[in-house]
């Protein structure tokens, strides 16, 4: 998927070099299913999540996100390919502004129109997600496919406050909102270890790439599109195609919990 990948230079978005030099292990990349290694020793993924650790949703200028209180261990995940408990900070997504891409991961090149990543951070080795960002075994990010189908019951809640989030550093306060529901039943997953896609592009991340995608419906995406980068009284930028182009692969190997 070369066309995906814009060479070497800056990032029209985010200003920032689109390769990290001397970086070896940078997100997002292509998942080649052929060239994944099943790996038998893998654990199911463990998904333990408080709908009451909710705390608010904001437009960040990048995308937006969800927050829950991460002060205890009452939202985690654990298992999988992961040594300890990590903690739910925030999850958010990233999007197209059209339907013909928008996800920063690809599976045999194929794009998707959007793709959430639920963020999470090692809680067991660290105090704060802040200090857990600057360590290579810091961060475990679940990254979910979005793609054209159904309306998304669960996601609707969110989208129906959108509107109230529309420019920059907004916020609206959410009771509460579990994330489980933007999971699909399914348990296979692929799991490399990257980076960050946003400054300042840490590789400190555990990725879990599930291997089902969500269906959500055309209307659910439009209203993603009606953000913007921009606060109020700037002129208007629309918030789409907030990812961030493919990475090399380098020599990772992405493993599979799946044969
Ligand atoms: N797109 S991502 O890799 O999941 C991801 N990037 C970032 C980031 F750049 C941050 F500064 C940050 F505080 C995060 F919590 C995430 S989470
Ligand atoms: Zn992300």
């Amino acid at each position: 998927c070369a066309s995906y990948r814009l060479r070497d230079g800056v990032h029209p978005l985010w200003q920032s070099p689109i390769t990290i030099p001397g970086g070896s292990r940078q997100s997002p990349i292509n998942i080649q299913w052929r060239d994944s290694v099943y790996d038998p020793h893998l654990k199911p993924l463990e998904i333990r999540y408080d709908p009451d650790t909710c705390l608010h949703m904001w437009n960040n200028g990048y995308s937006f996100l969800v927050e829950f209180e991460d002060t205890t261990d009452k939202s985690i995940i654990t298992g999988g390919p992961l040594e300890n408990n990590y903690r739910l900070k925030q999850f958010h997504f990233h999007w197209g502004a059209v339907n013909e891409w928008g996800s920063e991961h690809t599976v045999d090149c194929q794009v998707f129109p959007a793709e959430l990543h639920l963020v999470h951070w090692n809680c067991c080795k660290f105090e704060s997600f802040e200090e857990a960002l600057m360590d290579e075994n810091g961060l475990a990010v679940i990254g979910v496919f979005l793609k054209l189908g159904a309306n998304h019951n669960g996601l609707q809640k969110l989208v129906d406050a959108l509107p109230s989030i529309k420019y920059k550093d907004s916020l609206v306060e959410l009771e509460e909102f579990d994330p489980s529901c933007l999971l699909p039943s399914c348990p296979d997953y692929w799991t490399y270890s990257g980076s960050l896609t946003t400054p300042p592009l840490s590789e400190s991340v555990t990725w879990i790439i599930k291997k089902k995608a969500i269906e959500v419906d055309e209307d659910q995406l439009e209203v993603f599109r009606m953000l913007l980068f921009s606060q109020a009284g700037e002129d208007e930028k629309r918030m789409v195609d907030n990812f961030r182009p493919l990475q090399p692969i380098m020599d990772r190997t992405v493993r599979s919990s799946f044969p």
